[in-house]
């Protein structure tokens, strides 16, 4: 596999395309990091949510890539907003995982409702100047949350990892971040191989240079400047996500794919301005 390129930000590099660990677990889990790691993905994300920090960790230190290479994301959980909480939650997620430090930490979702974000947000920048993390960031931030992280701290997130596939292509979400320098992340980018993945015109576009409906949508978002995090327990799944790098998709294409954008194309409809996760 060629070398993936990297994505700048104002705060941090990434490499263009990274690895979601939804549902990987256990034994099986390390087995299938280890693989995604030999493929050639660094950026690995997880969550305390997803109960897969020991795993992930578990797989960063057997793997023979090393440490230094790898950038490790957890995500901070609603229920431990509140500043001592979340802090001891950064600490206890590094213990898990058995590592010296982790590379980005986000607040998983906003919880506007609650509001204990800013707080949440102050304890991850402790955690930061205190070594823990290397860089920390936000996941579901609508443009009004990041704004008010700024102006309360003076401290910008170095990510905003959202909702980001064709069927929601997120163009003023995208022009915020990239405006503040913060990097796109996408979860679900292939829809959790639901309907998007059966798209006639994805399809078409992929027969054209002879790769899968998966392909043609992770390039989108590679154009597009978004890094994408797909999760594949599948080696040959994890392979076929990362190869990306052999063809390119015209500016007509790059518009048919985002037009399938759909005004709430949110495939579980969870806004960020209502939805609750604990
Ligand atoms: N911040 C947040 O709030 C959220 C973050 N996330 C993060 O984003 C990651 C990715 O999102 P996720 O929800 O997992 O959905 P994805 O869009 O990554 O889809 C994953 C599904 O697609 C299948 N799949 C993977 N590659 C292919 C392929 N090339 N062709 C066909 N099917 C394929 C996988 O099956 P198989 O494993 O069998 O290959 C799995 O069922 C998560 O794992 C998590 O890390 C996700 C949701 C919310
Ligand atoms: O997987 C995550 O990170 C989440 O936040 C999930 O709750 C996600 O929203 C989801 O799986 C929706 O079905």
């Amino acid at each position: 596999m060629s070398q993936v390129p990297m994505v700048f930000g104002a705060e941090i590099t990434l490499p263009a395309i990274g690895f979601g660990t939804g549902g990987i677990q256990g034994y099986a889990g390390v087995e299938a990091l280890i693989q995604a790691f030999e493929l050639g993905y660094r950026l690995i994300d997880s969550a305390v949510n997803y109960e897969n920090e020991g795993t992930v960790g578990r797989a960063v230190r057997r793997s023979s890539v090393p440490r230094e290479e790898i950038i490790v994301t957890s995500k901070l959980p609603g229920r431990h907003h509140a500043y001592d909480e979340a802090l001891a939650t950064i600490e206890e997620s590094l213990f898990r995982t058995g590592l010296d430090y982790l590379d980005l930490y986000l607040i998983h979702w906003p919880l506007p409702r609650l509001d204990r974000y800013v707080e949440a947000w102050q304890a991850l920048i402790t955690a930061r100047d205190r070594g823990l993390v290397r860089a920390i960031g936000v996941s579901n931030f609508l443009s009004s949350h990041i704004d008010r992280l700024i102006e309360e701290t003076g401290v910008s997130p170095a990510v905003n990892q959202v909702e980001l596939h064709p069927f929601f292509p997120q163009a003023e979400q995208r022009a915020y971040n990239a405006d503040r320098g913060i990097v796109t992340q996408a979860w679900c980018p292939i829809g959790r191989a639901g309907d998007l993945l059966s798209h006639p015109l994805l399809g078409a576009i992929g027969e054209r240079y002879g790769v899968s409906r998966a392909q043609v949508i992770l390039r989108w978002h590679l154009q597009l400047g978004v890094v994408p995090i797909p999760k594949s327990s599948s080696p040959e799944r994890q392979y076929e996500n990362l190869d990306l790098f052999g063809f390119d998709l015209t500016d007509d294409e790059m518009t048919e794919i985002t037009a399938l954008g759909r005004p709430d194309g949110r495939l579980f409809g969870l806004d960020p301005a209502t939805h609750e996760e604990f």
